[in-house]
């Protein structure tokens, strides 16, 4: 028996593969886009707990996609959870910061009012709300702006584009906590430990990486560690748009997820430094 985990060349799947003591499913062995499937590979696999890592993570493009990203972020997640509580196993779902307005400059909490500014959002808050009512053990993890050596993300968009540019205008008034995917898949396999021996410590959770900073900052600190000259300049989202509009405040309280699990907040510049040496940047 082991953790069945939903993603395979995902970030946080690729680092929830490299800690081993998971089976993960490519889309060849469950597509998100047929729920039932994802159903029955869990019943197949009887495993000890499920982690849900795969999703349509293309923001802008799900503004042209909605109803694919609603079966993948929103449908998919509940035939899983409907599967684990009947088979009395917990399921550790991921979600995102995108799910809230931004409003404000607080930190979010778990239990505060969601509104969703894109499709990306309202469907991965109808997976939110499939998973919490299906009525079995379940975690769900909002993290925000995830990065790793792997898959696409802001710090490889980043070293990329500097070295190509000598400057670049970046948005300054989205503010967040970066979190390292590897983070992410140490939290999801605690957590589906603890929820495997106590089902009662249900419920909705943040984990963000700290310091909050906005993305101008985050790109600066990027440059900075990798010794690449590229000057930042900091732009209001309205000098940058995009299809979708994205949160401007993405801070997330995390406290809930230590009291509960015992679980802090990971310091985003040392996973950045991890991050740049399996990129090989550094030393
Ligand atoms: N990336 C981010 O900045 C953030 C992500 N999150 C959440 O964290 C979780 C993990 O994200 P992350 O690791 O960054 O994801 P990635 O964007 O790196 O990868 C997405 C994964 O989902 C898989 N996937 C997409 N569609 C399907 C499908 N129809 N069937 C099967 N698999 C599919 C992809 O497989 P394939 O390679 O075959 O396409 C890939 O493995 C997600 O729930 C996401 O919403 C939350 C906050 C921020
Ligand atoms: C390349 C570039 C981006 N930006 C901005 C656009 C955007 O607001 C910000 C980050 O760009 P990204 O494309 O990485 O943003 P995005 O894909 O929206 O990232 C989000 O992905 C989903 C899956 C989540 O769940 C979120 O937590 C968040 O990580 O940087 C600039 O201002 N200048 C630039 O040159
Ligand atoms: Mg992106």
């Amino acid at each position: 028996m082991t953790v069945l985990v939903f993603g395979q060349t995902g970030q946080v799947a690729r680092e929830l593969a490299a800690r081993g003591g998971v089976r993960c499913l490519g889309r060849d062995a469950a597509d998100l886009s047929d729920p039932g499937a994802c159903a029955a590979a869990i019943r197949e696999a009887a495993p000890r707990a499920v982690i849900n890592a795969a999703a349509y993570t293309g923001v802008d493009k799900a503004e042209e996609e909605e109803a694919l990203a609603n079966v993948v972020n929103g449908d998919a997640p509940g035939a899983m959870a409907a599967e684990c509580a009947a088979l009395g196993i917990p399921l550790v779902h991921i979600s995102t910061d995108y799910v809230f307005d931004g409003s404000g400059a607080a930190p979010w909490r778990p239990e505060d009012a969601t509104g969703p500014l894109g499709a990306y959002g309202r469907t991965k808050l109808a997976g939110e709300r499939a998973v919490t009512g299906a009525g079995g053990g379940h975690v769900v993890l909002r993290t925000s702006w995830v990065v790793s050596a792997h898959g696409s993300n802001f710090v490889k968009t980043m070293l990329r584009l500097g070295r190509e540019r000598d400057a670049l205008r970046i948005v300054a008034d989205q503010v967040g906590g970066p979190t390292p995917a590897r983070a992410i898949a140490a939290a999801c396999l605690e957590i589906a430990g603890q929820l495997a021996r106590d089902p009662g410590k249900s419920g909705v959770h943040h984990f963000a990486g700290t310091p909050d900073v906005s993305w101008a900052g985050f790109a600066r600190e990027i440059f900075a560690k990798a010794g690449i000259a590229c000057d930042v300049a900091d732009i209001p989202s309205a000098d940058y748009p995009t299809p979708a509009q994205r949160p401007l405040n993405s801070r997330l309280d995390c406290t809930g997820l230590e009291t509960v699990f015992g679980i802090t907040r990971p310091d985003w510049r040392a996973g950045l430094r991890d991050i740049l040496k399996d990129l090989g940047e550094i030393a």
